[in-house]
């Protein structure tokens, strides 16, 4: 529902968000805005000294990184967009402007300064009209900014430590976020919320107002009140008065009212029957057509990594498409493609001197990052992308399409599918590797296990949430229990290091054989893999293995009880019915399931991404 009918008027334009900021593309989008997600390349050093305000400095920021995104939009596509929305939040206290924390230091700079006292959050917005002529891009700029006070109490040390090693603080300005876990520093606000989280929705659709429905000269002549959205009735008066258009007036050259008052009665009754063609046309289906492009974006992204792209272009100077099309025995234009994509994508620069990774390919796509993801990627590609091409049958047959990809029955699911040559099972483990190492650490810290001295890591593969178990907790041993195979293979996945002495491996079948000894059973995406039969299994054997007081940390992605919201863990779920014999569950499901087996106490801590962590205590049966 769009609740502000100026919004709805955006519904049929190209409308771009240039800003890589996810609380302004919420905001927006649940205002029923529909819009294209580009972010802005300005780099945002203006020199703050040469603006008399600081909002000055933000909207000048704001404007910067709209018009940058219009002309890259402009040079690059056919269709230029209609809008293109910018914003810059910055935070001011004692005369300084205090943007992103650079670094933990730098963060804690910025909250020390603002703790005990009140300060100005101030969002610029930039909304550039753009249009074509002549293969010209044409822009015309309407900016306005928003003040907002926010008073924080008066922070302790530990509390500012421990607030910054959370994470949050580092890509808010001023260090923090009102939204999250900052709303707990904040003692009172005055002003708009939304203009501290990142975008003054108010304001932007006050402005939108005043662009869209300028008063009329009668209007004029009486005082006119513009410090309230009109009602949605106003609107539907304003909207008979404007002509109906969805362009912004233009003051310069009088709005349409304007022209149809000097009557010009011809062309206003042309003007309505055009009104009422374009209200009778339902909203232009960009998100739907969005998401119809979503698996050749991910297959761009697949492929790209399959052809190591950015393994050649890590750490070097930007290179042509031809040379990296000539390493990877391509075709020119085809990579050319590839690679335009991957910059749309936001994966690579693209400057005259050719291309480059961005940080995050560098960081996370090649293959020899501390962080990579490329084993994974590599996983999708060949083995995920094919279960899912059978996703029709997936849903008809209510199971995975292991057996219509392999063209053979599948009895074992790991044995016979993931571990079916050495070659497969070393690809799993690249891809659970990557993806463990990712999380590891915010699991291992996610509850203080400190009153465990053993764990047993259940199907724990390559042994990466071992490793940070062991360096969070330096009194703990660890076993990482999994199948013989795997065990085989996990060595080459330990780095040597002070933890090496806490982690053991012990090969079995969490199914058949015995399990180590431990106080603590951690259990890490592994009940997701299996139906409810073979997860009563797993669990009991647990529980025998438990004395009272034992632990059991769980960790999966949590549904949401009505499975409506979690659209992460819904994907997944879906994702289990092709790969698995398992499903996502609730967190409800899990707590039943955990009691059933004498598991009581249940703590649940969300972690980044789409993960939860659960912890429970084993009590006398
Ligand atoms: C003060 C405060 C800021 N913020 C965020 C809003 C902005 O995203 C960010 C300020 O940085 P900006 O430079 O305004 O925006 P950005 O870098 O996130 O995104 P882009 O430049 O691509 O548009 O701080 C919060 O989320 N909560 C808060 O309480």
């Amino acid at each position: 529902m769009v609740l502000c009918p100026v919004i709805g008027k955006l519904l049929h334009k190209r409308v771009v968000l240039a800003s890589a900021s996810p609380r302004r593309q919420e905001i927006l989008s649940n205002a029923g805005l529909r819009f294209e997600v580009v972010p802005s390349k300005f780099k945002e050093k203006l020199d703050k000294a040469s603006f008399a305000t600081p909002y000055g400095y933000a909207m000048e920021t704001a404007k910067q990184k709209a018009l940058e995104v219009a002309s890259r939009m402009h040079q690059k596509d056919l269709r230029t967009p209609d809008m293109v929305i910018g914003a810059d939040t910055i935070v001011t206290v004692g005369g300084l402007i205090l943007e992103k924390p650079v670094d933990k230091q730098d963060a804690y700079r910025m909250l020390s300064r603002l703790s005990g006292k009140e300060h100005s959050v101030f969002t610029g917005v930039a909304i550039v009209h753009c249009s074509s002529k002549d293969r010209q891009l044409h822009t015309r700029v309407s900016e306005f900014y928003e003040e907002t006070t926010v008073k924080f109490s008066e922070l302790s040390e530990e509390l500012l430590w421990e607030y910054i090693h959370s994470g949050e603080p580092m890509d808010k300005a001023g260090g923090y976020g009102i939204q999250a876990l900052g709303g707990m520093l904040v003692e009172s606000v005055h002003g708009d919320f939304l203009n501290v989280v990142g975008f003054p929705l108010n304001h932007f659709c006050k402005q939108l107002v005043e662009l869209y429905y300028p008063p009329r000269p009668e209007d004029l002549r009486q005082p006119v009140q513009h410090d309230s959205i009109p009602a949605v009735d106003t609107f539907e008066d304003l909207s008979d008065v404007d002509g109906g258009g969805s362009e912004p007036a233009q003051r310069e050259t009088g709005s349409c009212d304007e022209k149809a008052e000097a009557g010009v009665a011809g062309q206003a009754t042309a003007e309505a029957e055009c009104h009422r063609t374009r209200a009778t046309l339902p909203p232009f289906p960009t998100r739907l057509l969005e998401l119809l492009d979503g698996f050749k974006l991910s297959k761009a992204l697949l492929t790209a990594c399959k052809l190591k792209v950015f393994d050649w272009l890590k750490d070097e100077a930007p290179q042509k498409a031809a040379d990296i099309a000539s390493k990877v025995d391509a075709s020119a234009c085809g990579m050319e493609r590839l690679l335009d994509v991957c910059a749309a994508m936001g994966l690579l620069e693209k400057t005259e001197q050719g291309y480059s990774n961005t940080e995050t390919a560098n960081l996370y796509l090649a293959s020899d990052s501390e962080y990579s993801l490329h084993g994974f990627m590599l996983q999708n590609n060949d083995i995920i992308w094919n279960l899912f091409t059978h996703l029709e049958f997936a849903i008809r047959e209510g199971r995975n399409q292991h057996h219509r990809v392999l063209g053979k029955k599948v009895d074992d699911l790991f044995q016979d599918a993931y571990y079916r040559s050495p070659e497969t099972q070393l690809r799993f483990m690249q891809a659970m590797h990557g993806v463990a190492k990712l999380t590891a650490r915010q699991v291992a810290t996610a509850f203080d296990l400190s009153r465990f001295s053993s764990a047993c890591d259940v199907g724990g593969c390559t042994g990466a949430l071992a490793r940070e178990l062991a360096r969070e907790y330096p009194g703990l041993q660890v076993t990482v229990f999994d199948l013989p195979d795997v065990v085989e293979l996990a060595v080459h996945f330990q780095p040597a290091g002070p933890q090496a002495a806490q982690i053991h491996f012990a090969a079995g079948d969490f199914f058949r054989d015995p399990l180590p000894s431990a106080e603590l059973y951690v259990l890490c995406r592994i009940l997701h893999d299996w139906s409810d039969d073979k997860v009563h299994k797993l669990l009991s054997k647990v529980a025998e293995s438990c004395k009272p007081g034992a632990g059991l940390l769980l960790v999966e992605t949590l549904l949401d009880e009505k499975k409506r919201e979690a659209q992460g863990s819904l994907i997944q779920s879906l994702n289990m019915l092709v790969q698995t014999e398992g499903r996502e569950r609730s967190r409800g499901e899990y707590q039943c399931l955990l009691e059933l087996h004498g598991f009581h106490q249940v703590q649940v801590v969300h972690l980044e991404g789409v993960l939860d962590a659960m912890l429970a205590t084993r009590v006398a049966p």
